[in-house]
């Protein structure tokens, strides 16, 4: 007995029937079209069938019959023959037939009497015929009769008629689903017999749309930003140039994160030509001889550095786009922005980091604003998430004086988590682009990633993003349900 033989008989000795899609399934075959080597097509036919009262004939015959059996050579008192079973109907059918007479002048009252030798119970006789299922010899006239004193019924029955299919095999062989690097190495590719695609396949049918975790906690941050007033900058460049990225930033030229070992640069087109002269020519200046109180980089700025194209590595490339223009606005106007997009880094990859992920920044500019207010303002934004205790650790940026990394207490992992980086920018930023001097402006970014990861509890970035991404994660987030905060 083959394997597939052998769970077929096991999966029937648990269940009665089986949908072949399912049995399919169940026996992990690879197609159900294995199991389809014999077809099986249903057919109900019609058989007659004896009643209780027809069994009964059958055995101990008619009712007349049995009437005539009971009446002895010399007669018989009528009232005696009435303990016959069924006496009524066996009676009169005897009478009708011309079996018995009776005489009702007797000595004692009625008296029946034999009118016929011997007798032949042809009832009994097409019953047994019927009961053969041999109806060659049955008229009509007789079946008739038969039906309509309720000997025999109709019954409906089901069969299945089972005739071998197209892929009959006596040999089940199984289909390979993957070309492994075994089957390479040893060869074995060359004889083995690989499942077909099936391009016709629907895939699931999901029951609403859904939204992948990423786009729900990033749609979750855009409405506590614009709840709290903010407006979306534009961030649709995916490709920024070094000037912005990093120059108008106060990033200087030597810097380490200006190095290809994290920063991705374009080799065609390697480089920008439109800048904004007049502003440029400031920004050169900051960089090499300083201003606005600040004694500058003092190195030589090169142009061809700041042209060259890159994927920009944090959207605070956004923010000094956006301050910019704002900056070219006279009389100054305060404002708050926000941007919530992808940026990318030449970073190793791990279960943590990819080359590329998305980063929310937030950026207030207004007259006077300081780090009380930017440690103020970051408290309300993560309480509207669900994150109450913060801490704040000094850290460095080029851009921003003083800089706060941002942690907070997650309470499953105990301890303190890094969530963002923050800072009040530079009066080497902000000056150059026009901004009024008392003009500060406050910011922050972070990554989407890692409060997602921490709120559906993945530990690994690929599950996240990518081909393996897990569906099921996906499917548990349908639109329907969008939260308004995050944990
Ligand atoms: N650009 C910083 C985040 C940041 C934005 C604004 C101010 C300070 C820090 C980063 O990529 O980590």
């Amino acid at each position: 007995m083959s394997d597939l033989t052998e769970l077929v008989l096991q999966y029937f000795d648990k269940s009665d029937e089986a949908d072949t899609l399912q049995l399919a399934e169940a026996l992990k075959e690879d197609h159900p079209k294995k199991l389809l080597v014999i077809n099986a097509e249903q057919r109900v036919t019609k058989r007659l069938e004896l009643t209780d009262e027809g069994k009964d004939i059958l055995t101990n015959g008619s009712h007349e019959a049995q009437i005539f059996n009971a009446v002895p050579k010399n007669g018989i008192p009528q009232d005696q023959l009435m303990s016959v079973p069924n006496s009524n109907i066996g009676f009169s059918k005897a009478m009708q037939a011309g079996w018995i007479t009776i005489d009702k002048a007797a000595e004692g009252g009625p008296k029946v009497l034999r009118k016929v030798e011997s007798i032949k119970d042809e009832v009994q006789i097409i019953l047994e015929k019927i009961h053969k299922q041999d109806l060659s010899d049955v008229t009509e006239t007789q079946m008739s009769e038969i039906k309509r004193r309720k000997l025999v019924a109709e019954v409906k029955v089901t069969s299945y008629l089972v005739s071998k299919g197209p892929d009959f095999t006596l040999k089940v062989e199984r289909y390979e689903n993957e070309l492994t690097p075994e089957m390479i190495a040893s060869g074995s590719w060359k004889t083995r017999e690989f499942k077909q695609y099936n391009f016709d396949a629907l895939g699931v049918m999901p029951p609403s749309g859904h939204l992948h975790p990423l786009l729900k906690v990033r749609s979750e941050f855009r409405q506590i930003f614009l709840e709290l007033g903010f407006s979306e900058m534009a961030t649709n460049k995916f490709v920024e140039n070094s000037f912005w990225n990093f120059d108008t930033l106060f990033q200087p030229q030597q810097h380490p994160a200006r190095d290809a070992h994290d920063t991705f640069f374009l080799s065609d087109p390697a480089t920008a030509s439109k800048f904004p002269m007049e502003y440029l020519e400031k920004v050169k200046d900051v960089h090499e001889k300083g201003g606005y109180g600040s004694q500058g980089y003092r190195y030589e700025w090169k142009l061809e550095e700041a042209k060259k194209n890159i994927l920009r590595t944090h959207t605070t490339a956004n923010t000094a786009r956006t301050l910019y223009a704002l900056a070219m606005q006279t009389p100054f106007k305060p404002g708050k922005f926000f941007s919530i997009d992808r940026v990318f880094r030449n970073e190793s990859l791990d279960a943590t980091h990819l080359a590329e992920f998305h980063q929310i920044e937030g950026v207030v500019i207004d007259f006077g604003l300081t780090l009380g207010d930017l440690m103020g303002f970051m408290n309300e934004f993560f309480k509207k998430l669900g994150i109450q205790k913060l801490r704040f650790k000094p850290a460095y940026n080029p851009y921003t004086e003083p800089s706060m990394e941002v942690f907070s207490y997650h309470e499953g992992l105990h301890k303190w988590v890094e969530i963002g980086n923050s800072g009040v920018f530079r009066p080497e930023l902000l000056r150059p682009m026009g901004f009024p001097e008392g003009v500060t402006a406050i910011a922050w970014g972070l990554s989407v990633e890692r409060p997602t990861m921490i709120k559906y509890k993945i530990d690994n970035i690929r599950d996240l993003i990518g081909p393996k991404v897990d569906l099921q994660m996906v499917y548990h987030n349908p639109l329907c349900r969008l939260e308004k905060s995050v944990s």
